[in-house]
C-alpha cells in the first residue's frame, strides 16, 4: 500500500552529486560518535544540504575539519561546549539531527539507557526551543520511544512545540526489515519495502510483512521462518551490540539509515511530493489507548514536516498480535519520558 520504505532506497539509488545545494542547514548533535562522525559525512555527501554544523562535547571541530575537505558544496562547521558552542551550532537551523548519548553494552536493554540519555537529549533540547524553535527534530538516541516525547515535552514548557517538527527515527528497522526480507526472498532490497510500525525496542518494533509480495509468502507460510525473521528484526540491535562485543552498538548502518531519513525530510524540503517514510511521531492512531507516539507511515508535506498520518493498513492476525504486544510497552515507555520532564 504505502513506498513506506522508499527512502531507504532513495539514497542508495542517487550517485552523490557535486553540483546543485539549496539553502539548508543542517545540524548534528553528538557529531564525533560512532553514529555522528559517519552520519556527518554521509550529510556532507548530500547536496541538499548546504551548510552542517556538527557540535559534540569533545573532538567535533576536527571532525568538522575533516569532512569539511570533502569537495561538495555545502560548508561545515564544528562547534564544542565552549563559548555558546551548542547555541551557535543550532543558529538558523532547518534540520537538527540528535545521534547524541550512550550506546548499550551486552546485556543492557534500551530502556536501561534512560538514565544516562534522557538528561542529555533534554538539555540538546532546551537549547533548540530557545535558538531553532522551528526546526526539524530528528531523534535518534535510546531510548527513542521514551527520548521524543522527552524533547516535545521541553518544547511545550517552552512553549514552542510543534508536533509536526518532531520525529524519532526509526530508519533503521526499516532498512534492516528490507536487507533481511530481501536476503530470504531474493529480491532486489530497493524494491523490498516492509513497514515498521510501532516504537523502536524489540516487541514494540512491528515489522508488516504481509503488506508486500514478498512477505506476505513468509508470512503465509508461517511457522519458524516466520518467526526467525520477525525475531531478527525486532532484535537486530541485540545482533550488532553482541557481536561488537561491548564496543557500542550498531553506527555505520544507523548512519545510513539516519543519512536516509534527513534525505527525506531534505527532499520533501525542496519540492517532492508524497515523500512518505515511516517514523516515530505524536499520533492520533491509538491515543485512545494511552499511546501519544506512534510510529506508521507519514507523507510529508512541502515544508518537510509531518503532513498525513497513515493507519497501519491491513494487518494478518499475527502482525495483529504483534500490535497488540507493543502497545503496552510503549504507552510504559512514552510515560517514562513524560514523567522524566514533569518531576
Ligand atoms: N534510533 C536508532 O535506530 C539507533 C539509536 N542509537 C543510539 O544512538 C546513540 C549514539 O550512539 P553512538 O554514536 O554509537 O554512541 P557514541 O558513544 O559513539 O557517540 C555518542 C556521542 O555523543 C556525544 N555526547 C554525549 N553527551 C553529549 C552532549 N550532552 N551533547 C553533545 N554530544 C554529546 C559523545 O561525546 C559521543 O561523541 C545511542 O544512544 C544509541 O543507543 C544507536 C543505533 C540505532
Ligand atoms: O540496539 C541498540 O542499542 C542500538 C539501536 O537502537 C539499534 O541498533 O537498533
Amino acid at each position: 500500500m504505502f513506498a513506506a520504505a522508499r527512502q531507504t532506497s532513495s539514497l542508495a539509488k542517487r550517485a552523490f552529486s557535486t553540483s546543485s545545494v539549496n539553502n539548508t542547514r543542517v545540524a548534528v548533535l553528538g557529531a564525533a560518535g560512532g553514529i555522528g562522525q559517519p552520519l556527518s559525512l554521509l550529510l556532507k555527501l548530500n547536496p541538499l544540504v548546504s551548510h552542517l554544523s556538527l557540535y559534540d562535547i569533545r573532538l567535533a571541530a576536527g571532525v568538522a575539519a575533516d569532512v569539511d575537505h570533502c569537495n561538495t558544496p555545502s560548508k561545515c562547521v564544528g562547534y564544542g561546549p565552549e563559548n555558546g558552542g551548542l547555541e551557535k551550532s543550532l543558529e538558523g537551523a532547518d534540520v537538527i539531527i540528535i545521534p547524541a548519548g550512550m550506546p548499550r553494552k551486552p546485556g543492557m536493554t534500551r530502556d536501561d539507557l534512560f538514565n544516562a540519555n534522557a538528561s542529555i537529549v533534554r538539555d540538546l533540547a532546551q537549547a533548540a526551543a530557545k535558538v531553532a524553535p522551528k526546526a526539524r527534530i530528528g531523534v535518534i538516541a535510546n531510548p527513542v520511544n521514551s527520548t521524543v516525547p522527552i524533547v516535545a515535552e521541553v518544547f511545550k514548557a517552552a512553549g514552542v512545540y510543534d508536533p509536526k517538527r518532531l520525529f524519532g527515527v526509526t530508519t533503521l528497522d526499516i532498512v534492516r526489515a528490507s536487507a533481511f526480507l530481501s536476503g530470504i526472498a531474493g529480491t532486489a532490497p530497493k524494491d523490498t519495502n516492509v513497514p515498521v510500525v510501532g516504537g523502536h525496542s524489540g516487541p514494540t518494533i512491528v515489522p508488516l510483512l504481509s503488506q508486500l509480495p514478498a512477505g506476505k509468502k513468509v508470512v503465509e507460510a508461517g511457522g519458524e521462518q516466520l518467526a526467525a525473521l520477525v525475531k531478527r528484526i525486532q532484535f537486530g540491535g541485540d545482533e550488532v551490540v553482541k557481536a561488537k562485543d561491548g564496543a557500542g552498538s550498531a553506527t555505520l548502518s544507523m548512519a545510513y539509515a539516519g543519512a536516509d531519513f534527513a534525505d527525506s525530510l531534505l527532499r520533501a524540503m525542496n519540492g517532492e511530493k508524497n515523500v512518505t517514510l515511516c517514523t516515530y511521531v505524536e499520533s492520533p492512531l491509538y491515543a485512545d489507548k494511552g499511546v501519544e507516539f506512534f510510529s506508521s507511515p507519514v507523507t510529508l508535506s512541502s515544508e518537510g514536516i509531518v503532513g498525513e498520518i497513515h493507519p497501519v493498513g491491513e494487518l494478518h492476525p499475527t502482525e495483529q498480535k504483534l500490535l497488540d504486544a507493543c502497545l503496552p510497552d510503549l504507552k510504559k515507555n512514552i510515560e517514562a519520558g513524560v514523567m522524566f520532564m514533569k518531576a
